[in-house]
């Protein structure tokens, strides 16, 4: 932070940089696995960064959880038991016990850190921690799956980028294990990085899944404060004949309302619909 303001300068998007007014830095640490930075934004409420990277802001982040979460558990007849991989905040559960089919809904980040300050730092979010169907455990995700077999209807891997603790949840064996651990008919999500600045890693991404899932299809949405300003997700389904296109399950446009701020069923389908030159790599 210099000046008042936070850079968000990485070499995953070289050239360009979000910056943000910091009004005061609330928390910094260094944990096991990575610099833990909250601050309290001029215009966006309070910042979650880990190594240099924002990870969630107060002002946009159910645009992420939201959809990361509905496009899954919208595409799942009735989701009961369900796994969120990383998603440390406590956002992605927030989210799921919103579905009442829930009756077991299991956390495992890596970072006893990101949840600590979240608890304290980010209230809207780790209010996903409070309900009674959550568990939580603290370990490396692709571990925990390893001696997981047939055991969720929905798994959700909310991890940050490929650059640090998360670069394991990016490649092929891990989504072996994320088939083996889901039941039959079972769906998942992952962080699938944006098509401006990771078009080659997407592409890679949904070849992987291709070899291992029949149904791999990418969406995307629009979050301000993620770079070029949106980021997408990789939804794959073991049961070929179901399109993770449509809602298979929805709310009522009241309901929607009423629990979503982002989120809603024409926004499911609009969000796999991809530009000519995203397209023609991913179809
Ligand atoms: N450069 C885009 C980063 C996307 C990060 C998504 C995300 N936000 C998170 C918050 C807490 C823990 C894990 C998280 N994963």
């Amino acid at each position: 932070i210099k000046d008042g303001w936070f850079r968000e300068i990485s070499d995953m998007w070289p050239g360009q940089a979000m910056i943000l007014k910091v009004n005061q830095v609330l928390h910094h640490e260094k944990s096991k696995y990575q610099d833990v930075l909250v601050f309290e934004s001029s215009d966006h409420g309070t910042v979650l960064v880990l190594d240099n990277v924002i990870q969630c802001t107060e002002r946009d982040e159910f645009s992420y959880q939201e959809m990361i979460t509905h496009l899954a558990m919208n595409s799942h007849p009735n989701p009961k038991s369900v796994l969120v991989i990383g998603g440390g905040d406590g956002g992605v559960l927030r989210e799921v016990v919103k579905h009442e089919s829930v009756e077991k809904a299991i956390l495992c980040d890596i970072d006893e850190a990101v949840i600590r300050v979240s608890k304290k730092y980010l209230p809207g979010m780790s209010i996903g921690y409070q309900h009674p169907a959550v568990d939580v455990h603290i370990g490396d995700g692709f571990k925990f799956l390893a001696d997981r077999k047939n055991e969720f209807d929905v798994i959700i891997t909310d991890s940050s980028d490929p650059e640090g603790p998360a670069e394991s949840l990016f490649q092929k064996p891990y989504f072996e294990l994320l088939y083996g651990a889901l039941k039959e008919g079972g769906v998942i999500t992952t962080q699938a990085e944006n098509q401006w600045l990771h078009l080659p890693l997407i592409t890679k991404l949904k070849k992987d899944c291709k070899e291992i899932f029949p149904v791999v299809e990418y969406a995307y949405t629009t979050i301000p404060t993620y770079p070029s300003g949106q980021i997408g997700f990789m939804v794959c389904c073991k049961d070929a004949s179901r399109n993770v296109k449509e809602p298979l399950r929805s709310w009522s446009p009241e309901e929607e309302e009423k629990l979503c701020r982002y989120y809603n069923k024409e926004i499911h389908r609009a969000s796999f619909v991809l530009p000519s030159f995203a397209r023609k790599f991913l179809s």
